[in-house]
């Protein structure tokens, strides 16, 4: 039984105790690699900014193969119990298999939480190679997402009595006679609800008013998927103009002002309330922000979208800032105070057990973590000491590659020079 305090909350606040138990699921493939690293820089960290006076009295639960077996289930109810319990947890990644076998144990843990935001900052680290020319322009946040859309697992396979049954009912009751293969179809159903869609952009709104950002860009593929993708792109608008009032400036009032007086009076009308600190809330739909985050990166900070949207667009980000090995994340409720804290990237299976893997991605999701918890003292130690060690080209192979004169180190040794870094 771990020694230690839960961690609560009380109106929205957490209270943290100096020795809170803190969950942890070490994750398939990659996972046991990088969370033994994580884990110990972590540790080091609080030691070294408390002097012992704070310090994780870690939990261990179990999720994917490491539970199978051990329970013969793959997300045991009492995982689920514990996080619920103890409010925050953080965890390596768990394999989710393609085309058949179990649905995303991932998902589930998000659903079954209710972890409604999954927040994944995308900033540069000075020394990071990357493959764009002005890597430190792109600083974003996003905002996905994390319960609904398409990624919800709501589909029927080809060939079955199940999707013969959607198959008729949209044909015969629906109305729908575009599906172009009947037959031989598989369907699947994106739900994207205001509920769900408002509390997401709601949430990115605050963080950028609290962070002081500049915009809000709600992304989506509304002129093709209209009741979904569109709506939410409404939803977003209607939340920024109804709960944000005189804080944000939309493209909508833009729009307006360009029809009404013309667009110098709407451009003179943004740049006033940019100078008056007010956040720009705008959208654009997917495809072209794609190309945009790439070529004017600048114009872009904190995007809110959907769940599938969120995932092309973490990985893509991530690339331009030097790759998955340094794209930390946290799946969040910001209105029960729940929160799991997990790398951006998968399992790596073909590199599970080398001990050759970045780790910086669960770490810097680690700092996310202290930085929720408030123990800002120890993720800026973490963070200050990322920067020297990368700096100093003291990186792993993902890195190495990519740079000249790098000293190639493994996962547990990119693990000692962050500890040693600390001491810099
Ligand atoms: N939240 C989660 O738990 C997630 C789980 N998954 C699951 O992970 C499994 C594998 O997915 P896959 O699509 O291969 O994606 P992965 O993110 O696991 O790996 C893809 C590639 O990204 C690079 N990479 C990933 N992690 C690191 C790291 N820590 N350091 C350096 N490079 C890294 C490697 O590239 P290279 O070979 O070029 O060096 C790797 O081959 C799937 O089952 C998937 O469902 C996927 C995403 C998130
Ligand atoms: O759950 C999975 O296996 C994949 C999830 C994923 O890619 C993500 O959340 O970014
Ligand atoms: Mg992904």
């Amino acid at each position: 039984m771990a020694q230690g305090e839960k961690i609560t909350v009380t109106n929205g606040e957490l209270n943290v105790p100096n020795k809170p138990i803190i969950p942890f699921i070490e994750g398939d493939g990659i996972g046991p690699d990088i969370w033994a690293a994580a884990r110990r820089v972590i540790e080091a960290a609080v030691d070294k900014a408390y002097n012992g006076e704070r310090a994780i009295e870690w939990k261990e639960v179990y999720a994917g193969q490491k539970a199978y077996d051990r329970t013969g289930e793959w997300l045991p109810k009492e995982t689920l119990d514990t996080v619920r319990e103890y409010l925050i947890a953080i965890k390596g990644p768990l394999t989710t298999p393609v085309g058949g076998g179990i649905r995303s144990l991932n998902v589930a843990l998000r659903q079954e939480l209710d972890l409604f935001t999954c927040l994944r900052p995308v900033r540069y680290v000075d020394g990071v190679p990357s493959p764009v020319k002005r890597p430190e322009d792109t600083d974003m946040v996003i905002f996905r997402e994390n319960t609904e859309d398409i990624y919800a697992g709501i589909e029927w396979q080809k060939g079955t009595p199940e999707v013969k049954k959607v198959i008729d009912f949209l044909q015969n009751e629906m109305g729908v006679h575009n599906i172009r293969f009947p037959e031989t179809s598989g369907i699947g159903i994106k739900p994207v609800s205001e509920e769900g869609t408002k509390r997401l952009v709601r949430a990115s709104i605050e963080y950028a008013l609290r962070e002081g950002r500049k915009s809000v860009t709600l992304v989506h593929k509304g002129n093709i998927m209209k009741f979904t993708e569109g709506s939410f792109k409404s939803w977003g608008y209607e939340v920024a103009h109804e709960e944000f009032g005189d804080k944000v400036f939309t493209w909508q009032q833009y729009d307006q002002i360009v029809e009404e007086q013309g667009k110098e009076a709407a451009n003179k009308a943004q740049d006033a309330a940019e100078a008056e600190g007010k956040i720009i809330v705008k959208d654009a739909i997917a495809d072209i922000f794609l190309q945009q985050i790439l070529t004017r990166p600048k114009e872009f900070d904190v995007v809110a979208t959907m769940n599938l949207n969120g995932d092309y667009i973490s990985d893509a980000l991530a690339a331009q800032v030097g790759g998955i090995g340094i794209a930390p994340g946290a799946n969040i409720n910001f209105e029960t105070g729940h929160a799991i804290f997990e790398a951006t990237h998968g399992t790596a299976p073909k590199y599970a057990g080398l001990d050759k893997v970045n780790p910086s991605s669960v770490i810097l999701s680690g700092v996310l973590m202290l930085e929720h918890l408030e123990w800002r003292e120890a993720a800026d130690l973490i963070a200050n000491s990322m920067d020297r060690t990368i700096g100093s080209k003291t990186v792993t192979y993902d890195f190495a590659r990519m740079m000249e004169d790098a000293t190639e180190v493994k996962t547990s040794e990119f693990g000692d020079a962050l500890i040693q870094n600390m001491d810099a």
